[in-house]
């Protein structure tokens, strides 16, 4: 793990200028991924600043840079799982933080805030682009590893964030107590294996639940459905975004599928039909995936937060098009083009 972060990076951040008044960067409707590459660390060090991480935890901003930027070499450059979605994730923690006022009124501690934002740029760190069930089908070493426990990627993303964390100058934690070090490293390991989707199901119907009963401040059991619910939103936040947007992540993450689809061939294995760029039919799994996942759950979160309720509808603004778009894929597609051409090809 000897990637080297240079002195000169870490200046160039730490000193980054605080005019980031980007017009409309704390509202719902903005899409971060149209922020620079080159300019997302000191982004994120801004919005660190604005939630008042710096002055509540002592932080120091060249620590601090130099976790940010190991976070971002940390990732890879596979189509969907890599920095600018880390980033993009971590910027809906910061609206959600913003906007439903999390702390302010209560719904999460100043350290739960922390570890949800640090969760969300950590949460994917070394994505291969592969899913959990790849990982047990080719016998990685990340199966070898985490196969027994499960969420075998989520436990790798945080054993990732962990080292990083414990990289020489990299520790911007460093100046917690004691408790609340130990803490917050509880909630990043609760808040990042939350991310793996096929846990957010054993528990949706109990976070549905809980906001039909009212969320219970005083509940343990409620403070976790409720992290784990930001959690998952913000990983699926770029669903809540123009259909412009929408679209353009949806030839990402099929790429990723794809790509996967075509080594599981070429190991003799039969891709499932999402993953297989012969047999999916892109919008019609879009909108099963809208429709049985991403509504239900931001309407849960718009149950707590009434606010949300704007996110909700734009899902259901992208499903709209998803519709009108598969009379167009249908038209194609009886031409012999795959569902991955069609949703490639400039309308
Ligand atoms: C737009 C969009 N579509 C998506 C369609 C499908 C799936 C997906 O993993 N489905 C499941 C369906 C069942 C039960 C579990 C395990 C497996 C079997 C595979 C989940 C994810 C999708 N996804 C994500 C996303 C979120 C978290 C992790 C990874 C990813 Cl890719 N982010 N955006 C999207
Ligand atoms: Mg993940
Ligand atoms: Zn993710």
């Amino acid at each position: 793990y000897h990637m080297q972060v240079n002195q000169q990076d870490v200046l160039d951040v730490t000193m980054c200028p605080s005019e980031h008044e980007v017009p409309g960067f704390s509202l719902f409707n903005f899409t971060p991924r149209k922020i620079l590459w080159k300019e997302s660390p000191c982004f994120v060090i801004e919005m660190m600043k604005d939630l008042g991480f710096i002055d509540t935890f002592r932080i120091k901003i060249d620590t601090l840079a130099r976790f940010v930027l190991y976070v971002k070499k940390g990732y890879r450059e596979v189509p969907y799982h890599n920095w600018q979605h880390a980033f993009s994730v971590a910027h809906f923690a910061y609206l959600a933080l913003k906007n439903f006022q999390l702390v302010e009124k209560g719904y999460l501690s100043k350290l739960e805030a922390l570890a949800y934002f640090v969760s969300c740029l950590c949460h994917d760190i070394d994505h291969r682009g592969t899913t959990n069930s790849f990982q047990q089908q080719s016998n990685s070493v990340l199966a070898s590893l985490y196969s027994s426990e499960g969420s075998v990627m989520e436990r790798h993303h945080l054993s990732q964030t962990i080292c990083t964390l414990n990289t020489e100058g990299c520790n911007f934690l460093d100046s917690l107590s004691h408790d609340d070090y130990v803490k917050c490293l509880d909630l990043i390991k609760d808040m990042i294996l939350a991310t793996d989707l096929a846990s957010h199901y054993k528990i949706h119907a109990k976070q549905l639940n809980m906001a039909q009963e009212g969320f219970n401040k005083t509940n343990a059991q409620h403070r976790y459905y409720l992290a784990s619910l930001l959690m998952t939103c913000a990983d699926l936040s770029d669903q809540t975004k123009d259909w412009t947007e929408t679209k353009k992540v949806a030839q990402l993450i099929y790429a990723e599928f794809f790509a996967q689809g075509d080594l599981e061939k070429k190991m003799g294995k039969e891709p499932a039909n999402m993953m297989d760029r012969e047999k999916a039919s892109i919008p019609d799994h879009q909108l099963e995936f809208l429709r049985q996942c991403c509504v239900c759950i931001f309407k849960i979160l718009a149950t707590i937060f009434p606010s949300a309720k704007v996110l909700v509808n734009a899902i259901k603004q992208n499903i709209l098009c998803w519709e009108s778009s598969k009379r167009i894929f249908d038209k194609y597609c009886v031409e012999g083009k795959t569902s991955y051409e069609v949703l490639t090809s400039e309308e």
